[in-house]
């Protein structure tokens, strides 16, 4: 690691570390939908919008994308059998420090909270399967059906990071290539999130946060929620100093998406990577659990990220998700 490169690290956490206050909350601000069909006919159109939503806002909702609703519910419904399983079960899955495959529970410490998300998550990362998948025995079907979703979720990753692509200057491939799943070193991650529904005593607790604020470390973030299970805010790049925050509505319909870091570095800092957090239920609303699925579309490790116009040093992802990683997770 170089000197560099290690300052641009350090002024990153030095910004989390300042984004836990409560801020604003629920300042109105559009989240614009894009619609995906007919894509390769509008293709043209589809980026224009892309890359003005992510400039503007950082934030946008896919519409018409590829993935069939049922398909989506389907995977909410193994995410609810996952973590259904004893927690004796799950432990025998564990996600090891500085890898992004397995189980953890109230593991997430972030930078800007220094308190555990109120969460447990599994996650699915290709080649770091070997000894991480439930048996056929606990959960039948689930690794097929997780197979299968994973690789959907790629193929609308790329479909966007596509049009990236083109609008900055790399073959319309290069992203693809980026994130190829043959590879060993790939490291794009499917994310199953189980928010703990919240105790009556610790109703409107400060200071405990579902995910507490935080930018995402990778190229581009797939999100999706259940109706009615809502939380997500965000905070758009430019207003980070007045830490005014959006709720972002919950719809299964829709795939909620962000630019990671990783972007933001490959695009010279065109593309902004913004913060968002889940906040806690307010005592008026559903204090259940809640469910959401990530998709991570993080370049594979032996990719070198470096912008068109090359304002950053080159670094590869490998040790760029590193850094970040050994900042966010508690040793286990
Ligand atoms: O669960 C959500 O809505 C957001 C999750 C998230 O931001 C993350 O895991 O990075
Ligand atoms: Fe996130």
């Amino acid at each position: 690691m170089n000197d560099r490169n290690h300052t641009y690290t350090l002024d990153e956490l030095r910004l989390e570390s300042r984004m836990g206050a409560p801020g604003t909350d629920a300042v109105h601000r559009e989240i614009r939908r894009i619609d995906l069909s007919d894509f390769e006919h509008r293709r043209a159109e589809i980026t224009d919008q892309l890359w003005r939503a992510s400039q503007e806002v950082g934030f946008f909702q896919l519409v018409n994308h590829d993935i069939e609703l049922d398909r989506v519910r389907a995977a909410f419904i193994d995410a609810e059998r996952f973590f259904a399983l004893p927690a004796s079960v799950k432990a025998q899955y564990p996600l090891h420090k500085g890898q992004n495959a397995g189980w953890e529970s109230l593991a997430q410490v972030r930078p800007s909270t220094g308190t555990p998300d109120q969460k447990e998550s599994y996650q699915i990362t290709l080649p770091q399967m070997d000894a991480q998948w439930p048996s056929e025995f606990e959960l039948p079907g689930f690794q097929a059906a997780m197979l299968d979703f994973e690789r959907q979720c790629w193929k609308v990753g790329m479909q966007v990071l596509s049009c990236f692509a083109d609008r900055l200057g790399f073959e319309r491939d290069f992203f693809t290539r980026a994130h190829d799943p043959a590879a060993d070193d790939y490291q794009s991650t499917l994310r199953l999130l189980h928010y703990y529904a919240i105790p009556a005593e610790s109703r409107e607790q400060l200071g405990l946060w579902r995910a507490g604020a935080h930018t995402d470390f990778d190229s581009l973030t797939l999100l999706f929620q259940r109706d009615g299970q809502g939380g997500l805010q965000v905070c758009p790049g430019k207003e980070v100093e007045g830490q005014a925050w959006t709720s972002v509505p919950p719809s299964s319909q829709v795939i909620t998406c962000n630019i990671g870091d990783m972007l933001m570095r490959w695009s010279d800092d065109q593309l902004p990577s913004n913060f968002h957090r889940v906040r806690n239920p307010l005592a008026h609303e559903y204090q259940g659990p809640r469910y959401s699925i990530a998709f991570f579309c993080q370049a594979n490790r032996s990719a070198v990220i470096q912008g068109p116009a090359a304002k950053y040093p080159p670094i590869t992802a490998g040790d760029y998700l590193q850094q970040r990683i050994a900042a966010n997770f508690t040793a286990n």
